[in-house]
């Protein structure tokens, strides 16, 4: 049962206060304090009488003060329930405040009229009104306070304002509160549970256990001082709610606003660390059985756990470490031999297939793989799989193999999302057979499949090119492709906005402390004061307050959860706040904020954009950046069909052509190589890496993450260089792309080449009758710093080519360049001398340059 405490002497409100507050928790000084809180008394017993109230008979509570309850979007419960105190509003006397106008009303469901309503209206730390709650019986705390619609009157906060004259004990809100928490209903975002106000625009943080959302303001009211993480003080000791353990120690924008850095790392640690949220033996059924105290210490101390682990059941064979989901297709692998849960089953994963392995009946997929790996399974084999991926057939005690042994193989599994053996001592490294030996081509093996691995630094074009050899060489997008590209660029259009209004508010901050530092004199000075401290970069509140909320949004990551649902909805203020003069003037220094110009592109069709019957046109998909919507790995077949039909006609005999070569574009994002490059290992077949580069990114600034910034060029440079060091790249041509020679040629006459720092020796050659651009010589110093670079590590050549990706006829160009440096690179074996004189041909040579600068 709760207890509420009215005291009346300072120190003994004080003592009795500290009692009631997690340990810890900061006690509020006297103007401040305006806690509400219930809290189960656990300590000793008291020494003085703590003042009881009945619990209130809710149907005969009158309450003359601010609210009201509607029960609006409730269909089973139906009573009223005393109201939500505007907390803030209480004196530590705890009396009820004057009531002014209660006006009940339902929650709005459409969002866009309460935007209107809420950017319309005041801000949220002016005193507000007339709230309504949509309460039930019986969960009626602080945390349950749900669907507050407030009015933005501003009248009526100033009459409440002044005076207090309830003199009704706030134990009888108190009382109303459950001590469990239980997380009920739905929540309208944007609203307070404890103070009740509401602002669609303000992000508001929740309680783990029972999803009450706080304000910014009451934040620290309501939750104390935190020692297990964001949880309403009266929601201490409870389990979380499931739906939110991926959030467990992720700080929210609003959160780091509110503490200090220090502040926030300690309670997101005691958030992740203490008990009361760890995950519970129980929770998790292992075949069958639940796990006792100790087999959860098992899986979860041991060196490869099962990640993110949530409750659920599943299922674990223990001999080979696969791990799955009740019912579906392995997941993981994970340590072997734990003692862990009942005994594996044949149906664990619900196959059909007829094939075992180690007694669970694989699915279709697994079997795919296995077929596509060449395991011989006809239907009822069994397999015993061990957990360095070798197998045998039961009862045959004789290995076969490994099966995640080929790179192939483990290609395969990441494509089917299957899981492999990582970074295991098992993988054959020092078998022959899985590495390219170049004297019999790996691709033949392979059905003549010729792999080309793409990958370059954030931006540097592979999408574009990945997308253009897509419309070149007749892959058409699927409907599904085309779907998740169109929700890419919707939410690329929000990624764009959102980079901007927060750049714009960065330069406002700037301008104005340049106004206030150098005035120019007293008068002037004085006057743009009172003109509300306006500068170019200042917009009007409608899109100041779509702005923020935008920014929180981003902040908390949610924005895919957020959109495109909400397109269509926010289209007009986007398209608003895109072509307010602040936010143009911010664009106007997008290279300072890092930000793409397609996103004038997108912006500028932001209506379009958002419709339900947009589709992006073959423009709108070359230009959008990224290629799927996770952007990950991306592959496509292909082959270049430009035989001349004479020649065809011409050969008698057509049917000996040999057939077509067959090639695999496999794209990599940039993220793929900063993990340790832990994914090219599967990629060690590969006929040939081509590495993109943007050109006009030598005055570009970059970083990893949130690592030190540095130029981009640079960082360029260290990717390319730690590929060509890569153990599964020792054999491989390499083919640099050097890519954006468009926005290469219109900056190079405005921004020295020496800008960054590698090519600071570059001296053109000014001479009046050289027909080479400033923008030649300096692609050509680029390609052979590149290429010097190369050579010295690798003692070999590197193919260089220029390109323009966002012209189609540059991109061909590129492949059937590349096309002849696979050409030249087989050949080169068989004929080591013929060929050699004549390589220049296939690379840009210039090692004797005039452009080079003494070294
Ligand atoms: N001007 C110009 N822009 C280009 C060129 N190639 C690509 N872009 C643009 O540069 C931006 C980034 O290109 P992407 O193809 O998305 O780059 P990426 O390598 O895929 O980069 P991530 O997806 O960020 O890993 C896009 O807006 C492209 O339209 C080019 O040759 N010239
Ligand atoms: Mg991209």
């Amino acid at each position: 049962m709760s207890t509420a405490t009215e005291a009346e002497e300072e120190s003994t409100w004080e003592q009795v206060l500290r009692k009631m507050l997690p340990a810890g928790a900061p006690l509020p000084d006297e103007d401040h304090l305006d806690y509400s809180i219930a809290v189960e008394y656990q300590g000793p017993p008291v020494p003085y009488q703590v003042p009881r109230v009945d619990p209130l008979n809710l149907d005969s509570l009158s309450i003359r003060s601010s609210s009201l309850v509607s029960v609006a979007d409730d269909t089973d419960v139906s009573v009223p329930v005393a109201a939500p105190i505007t907390a803030s509003k209480i004196s530590k006397f705890s009396r009820f405040r004057n009531g002014t106008a209660n006006v009940l009303v339902k929650e709005s469901t459409s969002s866009v009229p309460q935007i209107e309503k809420a950017v319309n209206g005041e801000n949220e730390e002016e005193g507000e009104s007339a709230q309504v709650v949509n309460g039930r019986k019986g969960e009626e705390n602080e945390g349950k306070r749900v669907n507050v619609v407030k009015f933005n009157t501003p009248r009526d906060s100033e009459t409440e304002d002044d005076g207090y004259s309830s003199t009704q004990s706030s134990a009888a809100a108190d009382a109303l509160r459950p001590t469990s928490a239980v997380r009920k209903g739905s929540r309208k975002r944007g609203v307070c549970s404890r103070c009740g106000k509401k602002n669609r625009l303000k992000e508001r943080e929740a309680c783990l256990v029972c999803d009450a959302r706080y304000c910014s303001n009451c934040m620290l009211k309501a939750m104390g001082s935190m020692p297990e993480g964001r949880k309403c003080v009266s929601c201490i000791g409870h389990p979380i709610d499931e739906l939110k353990r991926s959030s467990l120690g992720k700080c929210s924008r609003i959160l780091s606003k509110v503490c200090s850095p220090l502040e926030v790392r300690q309670i997101m640690r005691a958030e992740k660390e203490c008990a009361a949220n760890q995950l519970r033996p129980e929770q998790l059924i292992v075949n069958g059985r639940s796990l006792r105290q100790e087999e959860l210490a098992e899986v979860l101390g041991c060196p490869i756990p099962p990640q993110n682990l949530k409750p659920g059941k599943y299922w674990y064979d223990k001999d080979s470490g696969l791990w799955g989901k009740e019912g579906e297709k392995p997941d993981r692998i994970i340590s072997s031999k734990l003692n862990v849960g009942g005994k594996l089953r044949s149906d664990a994963s619900n196959g059909n297939t007829k094939v075992y392995i180690n007694g669970r009946e694989i699915t279709k997929v697994e079997l795919r793989v296995l077929k596509l790996a060449k395991v011989q399974c006809p239907r009822d084999t069994h397999f015993w799989v061990y957990d360095d991926g070798s197998y045998e057939e039961e009862g045959q005690n004789k290995i076969k193999g490994k099966i995640w042994g080929k790179a192939s193989t483990r290609f395969i599994c990441s494509l089917f999302s299957l899981p492999v053996l990582h970074g295991n001592p098992f993988v054959p490294k020092e078998d022959p057979t899985t590495f390219s030996g170049k004297s019999v081509p790996k691709y033949w093996e392979q059905g003549g499949v010729q792999k080309l691995l793409l990958l370059g630094l954030e931006g540097s074009g592979t999408s574009t090119i990945f997308k253009q050899a897509k419309f070149l060489y007749g892959n058409k997008f699927t409907p599904e492709e085309l779907q998740n590209i169109k929700v890419m660029i919707q939410s690329n259009m929000y990624k764009y906005l959102s980079m901007l209004v927060e750049g714009r508010e960065r330069f406002e901050e700037e301008a104005l402390m340049e106004k206030t530092t150098t005035p120019v004199n007293a008068e002037e000075s004085a006057s743009e004061f009172e003109g509300n401290q306006q500068c170019i970069y200042s917009i009007n509140q409608r899109s100041k307050h779509f702005s923020d909320w935008l920014l929180d949004i981003m902040a908390t990551g949610d924005l895919d959860a957020f959109f495109p649902a909400a397109t269509r909805e926010y289209a007009p203020i986007v398209d608003e706040v895109w072509k307010d003069p602040a936010i143009q003037e911010t664009y106007k220094r997008r290279e300072e904020l890092h930000l793409a110009d397609v996103a004038k592109y997108f912006l500028d069709q932001a209506v379009e954009i958002s419709s339900n019957e947009y589709e992006p046109s073959e423009k709108d998909i070359l230009y959008a950046e990224g290629v799927t919507k996770s952007n990950g790995l991306a592959f496509m077949e292909f082959s270049f069909d430009d035989r001349s039909p004479m020649s065809e006609i011409y050969n008698e005999e057509s049917e000996c052509l040999p057939p077509l070569d067959k090639y695999q574009l496999i794209r990599i994002n940039s993220k793929g190589l900063h993990d340790g490059c832990k994914w090219l290992e599967m990629f060690e077949d590969v006929r040939a890496v081509i590495f993109c580069v943007a050109l006009s990114d030598y005055d570009q600034t970059w970083a990893y993450g949130s690592g030190p910034s540095c130029n981009k060029m640079l960082a360029s440079r260290d990717i390319f260089e730690s590929l060509m060091r890569h153990p599964c790249f020792l054999d491989t041509p390499f083919v640099l792309l050097l890519n954006k020679y468009d926005a290469f040629e219109d900056k190079i006459n405005q921004v020295p080449l020496s800008t960054c720092e590698w090519f600071k020796e570059f001296c053109p050659v000014r001479t009046h009758n050289n027909n080479q651009t400033l923008a030649h010589q300096a692609y050509y110093y680029v390609a052979v710093k590149f290429k010097e670079l190369y050579s010295s590590i690798t003692g070999r050549k590197l193919f260089v080519w220029q390109a323009r990706a966002r012209e189609r006829t540059s991109v061909d160009e590129a492949f059937k360049y590349i096309r002849e440096v696979l050409k030249w690179d087989e050949e080169k074996d068989d004929d080591m001398y013929g060929i050699t004189g004549d390589d220049s041909f296939y690379s840009t040579e210039m090692s004797s340059s005039p452009y080079m600068g003494p070294e």
